[in-house]
């Protein structure tokens, strides 16, 4: 350091050594010093009368450059925009004769701009004038940017902190918080942070709707140390019940000692609404809303797997409503689903809130009882089903019946897993329909293979007309008067190669599936009417035939062909009768009156079958042309033992007989029942107690005994 070179007037305190010290040494230290050392005139343009040779370093001006202001001022040095400051403080520390120290930019020889710290103090004459400013100027830039960093990184923290979409917190282990920004506020509906923090103290019992929520996350926090999509329901501050998911960590000092917690939470409620939407609708009916066929299967599933009490059963019930096909064709399909609506309604008003109604398409229900006692209790369960489903129900201002067959299987003796045990339920079902439905039944082994044959039976019974299969056997109907024979019914029977002979019953609902049941109609009426012709021709008393026909069969062109199978055989239509279902009576009204008017004035009769089974009520009856009423075989079958069918079959008599109808008794079995009808005024009867139904060649040769008894 070329102290004196650098110097003008140099300060005893800081350029002369003292005596017993070389300048040198003290050329060494200053030089050695990461700065500047300077004394400057307290002037315009601060002329620097000392400058130590650390000015290079931090100016990138040599001291001899701003000597005096031989090349430059200090005062231009220092950036225009802090000149002012750096003057106003160092006059402020000079009138309270203090010292100074300021930071502020200056711009170097290469136009860099640094920051600096400088530190200094004036030098007073002894009249108090100021004399010089000595001090000490150092670089700091690198300080300066990292601070600059800092704040900078914390401006963004805290900006990110306050102005996140997503509740920020933290919380001390025991459950109170430390911080929270104003978005988790908002999210629990707290006024600001600090309502939050201040009303909010105890977060398990306060925030939390199942308290062992917050359990189960601090037990995370212990075992892992954080969280994440931690779901969990929890109060607002006004009580209401949002959803959020949480993620956060555990924070701990150095020694490892747990300080809080904090983390982020998003309020997921609509999320978890659409979500619980979309699997209520995959799981469950549109219609109807009850779980859907993929439910039943999972649920079902789970129900087999879970341990169960030692001999409890779970029932697998298959509900299927009868002649449901029918009313949704001739109703229309509002009717249909307002019906399967009702209906739904009713299966679950029947069950325990832990046993599971399924609609499993169609008109099919599905339920699933779990811990059933024994067959008992499952099978109190199916009476209130069957009662309840029968109930009358309304569309506008009409009054509907409709029954339903039930099939059960039960876990674990029926099935073992969820296929058998559906295939098995749906098979009882099946089974129960052939016993007439309207009844339940429980599935039995022997179901399996009859059932297995159901789709073999379609293939055969689309071959059995071509193939010449069917049979009509006949029976008679008798005057209850004097037991004379009145008519007879034809029956259809199918001898099939396979199975020999197939009973309606079992046979006529699946031709009814599958479409063939107008062909095989109208052989059967062809048959008939050819039948009653020939034995009219061969001498034989005169009687009506009856035929049944389906619901199926009862549309616009059914006169047309009637009249055709009559012209024909040449049969006189006062020998036929037709036999339709209570339920035809209930199509669609108008197009039903008129197809029947149409048949009466071909000169046949028509009666009503089954009746009292279906939904039609007698005052419906009186807008329709029928000639007779055939009270269904089970009032008849009870008539001695249940009091409520003898009241049934004794009404029916008598309403019938205001409306001017015949009423026939079918499926008289005994002499008890015989009396009782006669005593009550019924007109004709049929049943085994007369004749059971018989082949052509036992029927003709019943024509020819009752003949001969008449002669
Ligand atoms: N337990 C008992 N049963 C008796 C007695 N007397 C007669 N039966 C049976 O009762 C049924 C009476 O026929 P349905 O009610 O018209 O009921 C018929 C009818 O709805 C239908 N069906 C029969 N033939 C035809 C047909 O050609 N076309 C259509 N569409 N349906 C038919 O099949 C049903 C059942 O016919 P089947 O099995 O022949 O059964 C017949 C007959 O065999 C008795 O004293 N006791």
């Amino acid at each position: 350091m070329k102290i004196v070179a650098s110097s003008i007037k140099a300060d005893p305190s800081l350029v002369s050594a003292p005596a017993n010290r070389s300048p040198r040494l003290l050329e060494t230290l200053l030089a050695n010093l990461d700065g500047m050392v300077y004394r400057r005139r307290e002037d315009e343009s601060w002329a620097m009368e000392f400058i130590s040779e650390g000015c290079l370093a931090l100016t990138g001006y040599l001291p001899e450059d701003l000597l005096m202001n031989q090349l430059v001022s200090y005062e231009q040095l220092i950036h225009a925009d802090d000149r002012h400051m750096v003057r106003a403080r160092i006059a402020e520390s000079l009138s309270q004769q203090s010292r100074f120290e300021i930071e502020y930019r200056i711009v170097r020889a290469d136009g860099q701009l640094r920051w600096v710290w400088e530190r200094g103090v004036g030098i007073f004459n002894p009249d108090g004038s100021v004399d010089a400013l000595e001090g000490f100027i150092q670089d700091i830039t690198e300080r300066k940017e990292s601070n600059q960093a800092l704040l900078e990184a914390e401006r963004r923290y805290r900006s990110i902190f306050e102005n996140a979409i997503e509740g920020v917190f933290q919380t001390t282990p025991s459950g109170a918080y430390i911080a929270v920004n104003p978005a988790l506020a908002r999210i629990y509906g707290y006024r600001s942070p600090e309502d939050l923090i201040v009303s909010l103290r105890d977060i398990r019992h306060q925030l939390y709707v199942e308290n062992e929520r917050r359990a189960e996350f601090m037990r995370l926090m212990e075992e892992e140390g954080s969280v994440s999509n931690f779901e969990s329901r929890v109060y607002r501050r006004d009580g209401e019940i949002i959803w959020i998911s949480e993620n956060a960590r555990a924070v701990h000092d150095e020694a490892g000692q747990l300080l809080f917690y904090e983390g982020t939470v998003e309020a997921i409620t609509e999320r978890k609404l659409y979500e619980a939407e979309i699997r209520h609708q995959a799981t469950h009916d549109a219609l109807t809303g009850l779980p859907n066929r993929t439910m039943l299967h999972n649920h079902l599933q789970r129900a087999i797997q879970i341990p169960r009490q030692k001999s409890a059963l779970t029932a697998v019930v298959f509900v299927d409503l009868d002649q449901f096909k029918y009313i949704n064709d001739s109703l229309g399909h509002q009717i249909g689903d307002e019906l399967l609506k009702t209906v739904a309604q009713r299966l679950v008003s029947c069950v325990r809130d832990s046993d599971m109604v399924a609609r499993q398409g169609g008109d099919e229900f599905v339920l699933v009882l779990e811990n059933q006692a024994d067959e008992n209790s499952i099978t109190e369960v199916m009476q209130r089903i069957l009662t309840a489903v029968a109930k009358p129900w309304r569309a506008g201002d009409r009054e509907f019946h409709i029954t339903s067959s039930i099939g059960i299987s039960r876990y674990p003796t029926d099935g073992r897993d969820v296929e058998t045990l559906l295939k098995n339920a749906d098979s009882a079902m099946y089974k129960a329909k052939e016993r007439g439905r309207n009844n339940f039944q429980f599935f039995a082994r022997w179901m399996d293979t009859q059932v297995s044959n159901r789709l073999e039976m379609l293939v055969s019974l689309r071959q059995a007309l071509d193939k010449d299969e069917f049979k009509l056997f006949y029976q008679p109907k008798v005057s209850i008067a004097d037991g004379s024979i009145i008519g007879a019914e034809a029956l259809i029977r199918w001898q099939s190669p396979e199975q020999g002979m197939v009973a309606p019953d079992r046979f006529i609902p699946f031709a009814e599936e599958a479409g063939l049941i107008v062909p095989i109609g109208e052989w059967v009426l062809r048959t008939a009417c050819a039948q009653n012709k020939a034995w009219q021709e061969a001498g034989l008393l005169q009687i009506p035939v009856a035929v049944n026909l389906s619901p199926r069969q009862l549309d616009q062109s059914l006169p047309d062909f009637v009249r055709k199978v009559l012209t024909e055989s040449a049969l006189s239509a006062q020998w036929l009768e037709l036999e339709i279902t209570e339920n035809v009576v209930m199509k669609d009204a108008e197009k039903t009156v008129a197809t029947l008017n149409a048949l009466k004035q071909l000169g046949l009769k028509i009666s009503v079958d089954d009746f009292g089974t279906g939904y039609s009520s007698l005052s419906y009856l009186r807008r329709f042309p029928v000639d007779a009423l055939k009270i269904d075989k089970s009032f008849v079958r009870d008539i001695a033992r249940d009091a409520d069918s003898a009241a049934i079959v004794k009404a029916v008599i008598s309403l019938a007989h205001i409306l001017n109808l015949r009423v026939i008794a079918e499926g008289v079995e005994d002499h008890e029942q015989y009396n009782f009808l006669r005593q009550n005024g019924c007109d004709e009867v049929q049943g085994y107690y007369f004749g059971k139904p018989m082949s052509v060649a036992d029927f003709t040769l019943r024509l020819q005994q009752e003949q001969s008894s008449e002669e």
